[in-house]
């Protein structure tokens, strides 16, 4: 038998309470990550990215309606109960959000920080055996003098550095799947670098498979292998990255890639998307796209578009087949 895909998320659906009203923020997304795979979740702001992962972590509101299936190497996690969540969390699933100061205790060193992670999930671990995998770890993220560097505080570090302590946090306890939300959005340049650097060598090393949640293609671009893209709680297009960016074929993928700056451009030739995304409680009929889409036409009001294959991907627009293919130089850096 060949084993279950790391993740599989199939007609997720979730509906939000707001203002006294149930509104449909995230429908019918599917998603797949294989182990040593990375995912890029690519959107503008209040696509339902954050929402959709949150799903699969059993984070959500209480008042929120989840439909569909999240499963984890087989194991269905919607409708599993908080006290089994607490052991998937965390030790199956590994997380990083894009702050690191939020995610790391000012008042405790970076050691006693890992060594509770580590313990959390394995109590029965000593603390001395426990400090000793938390030294390893930020070897393995590349902290030098991890030793001296446990007895820190977070503040005694660097913005690239403390996101590292929250790489090896993740790791802590072995995950089989992480999930990256912004994960160098906070970070300068440079350091952005060393970060994908590590992530690319995490998941080589220990298979892991990685959903990367962003706003920026460029970084889906140079790590992702795949690439997911919702509009407005739904999915617009999907496939392998090198696919996707080099002929995108929905309007929406090219306005995303237009916008993104390449090397020879300056952020002022960069084309942003006009207008601004729908919220759940007002998304347009049809396709959700229409009202700023160059392209629109009347079906486009009227009707949800489905999806259509192209090569190995899939979009979801009336007029998908009729794009000219576009090609793209994003992917050339690769
Ligand atoms: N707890 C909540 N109650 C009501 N509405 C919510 C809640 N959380 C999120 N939403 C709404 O659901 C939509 C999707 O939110 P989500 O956080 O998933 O977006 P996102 O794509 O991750 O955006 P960002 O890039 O800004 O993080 C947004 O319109 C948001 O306002």
């Amino acid at each position: 038998m060949t084993d279950p895909m790391l993740l599989d998320v199939r007609g997720l659906r979730i509906v939000l309470r707001q203002r006294d009203r149930d509104v449909v923020a995230v429908s019918n997304v599917d998603l797949e990550v294989g182990r040593g795979e990375i995912l890029g979740l690519v959107g503008e702001s209040g696509s339902g990215k954050s929402l959709s992962m949150l799903a699969a972590l059993g984070l959500l509101p209480r008042s929120a309606k989840v439909d569909g299936s999240v499963r984890l190497a087989g194991q269905e996690l919607i409708g599993l109960r908080e006290r089994d969540m607490r052991r998937i969390r965390g030790k199956r699933i590994g997380m990083i959000f894009q702050d690191p100061m939020t995610a790391l205790d000012p008042v405790m060193t970076v050691g006693a920080q890992i060594v509770e992670t580590i313990r959390l999930h394995e109590p029965d671990l000593s603390r001395r055996a426990a400090r000793r995998r938390a030294v390893d770890l930020l070897g393995q993220v590349a902290i030098a003098s991890p030793e001296q560097r446990l007895d820190q505080y977070p503040h005694e570090f660097s913005g690239g550095m403390r996101q590292r302590v929250v790489i090896a946090m993740a790791i802590a306890n072995d995950p089989e799947l992480l999930i990256a939300d912004e994960p160098t959005t906070a970070l300068d340049v440079t350091i952005q670098a060393q970060i994908v650097e590590l992530l690319d060598r995490l998941r080589h090393e220990r298979r892991l498979g990685l959903v990367l949640i962003t706003h920026d293609l460029g970084l889906v671009a140079g790590l992702a292998d795949r690439v997911t893209i919702l509009y407005s709680g739904r999915i617009v297009e999907r496939g392998p990255v090198l696919d996707v960016f080099a002929e995108p074929r929905h309007p929406y993928t090219r306005g995303l890639l237009k916008a993104m700056p390449s090397s020879d451009e300056t952020l002022d030739r960069l084309v942003a998307i006009e207008g601004t995304p729908p919220s759940p409680a007002g998304r347009p009929s049809g396709c959700a796209f229409h009202p700023r889409c160059p392209m629109a036409i009347d079906p486009c009001v009227s009707d949800e578009p489905s999806f259509r294959w192209f090569g190995a991907g899939m979009a979801a627009c009336h007029r998908a087949h009729e794009l000219e293919p576009h090609r793209q130089e994003v992917v050339h850096a690769r």
